[in-house]
């Protein structure tokens, strides 16, 4: 099992939870739900996108975000965000085992304060004028290269 985390920032998509959970199961690691989300954990797209491997997901669902950020911060645990407005190219960055990827809602991202309040933040590069990735194949792309630098 990974000492990885991924955490989801209010998301809005149940279906891209329900694949990222799965993500989770397949390759255990850990997910934080960071609530409010846009949909209830029995949500028919999230279970059709996770299947049975939810059950298996080592889910941890955090009221806000400033419960997150005090559970985090027990931890000593690096928050490495992803984002389109990062400037460093994932593959550029250097992972240690136990940092915490958190990707924003896909409406919105995240807040100014959550954005500014990263240890890192890291970008899929993409081609000029495109405007983002599903949140769920941003996990996959950064979560192998996190899992890759650090041996899993
Ligand atoms: C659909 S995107 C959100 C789009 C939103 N309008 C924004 O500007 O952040 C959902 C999440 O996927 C991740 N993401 C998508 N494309 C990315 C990229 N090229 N580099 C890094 N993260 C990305 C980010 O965490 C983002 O908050």
């Amino acid at each position: 099992m990974s000492q990885l985390r991924i955490a989801l920032y209010q998301p809005d998509i149940p279906g891209n939870a329900g694949t990222i959970l799965r993500l989770g199961a397949c390759l255990g690691i850990g997910i934080d739900i960071i609530e409010p989300a846009g949909f209830v954990l029995s949500d028919a797209n999230l279970r059709r996108a996770g299947m049975d491997y939810i059950a298996k997901a080592m889910l941890t669902r955090h009221v806000n975000h400033a419960a997150f950020e005090a559970w985090r911060a027990t931890t000593g645990r690096r928050i490495v965000l992803a984002s389109t407005k990062a400037a460093l190219p994932y593959t550029d960055f250097h992972f240690r085992p136990d940092d915490v990827l958190l990707v924003g809602r896909e409406s919105a991202g995240v807040p100014n304060d959550v954005h500014d309040g990263a240890d890192a933040r890291i970008l899929i590069p993409m081609q000029s004028g495109q405007r983002s990735l599903n949140v769920a194949v941003s996990v996959a792309m950064i979560a192998g290269e996190a899992l890759r630098q650090t041996g899993f």
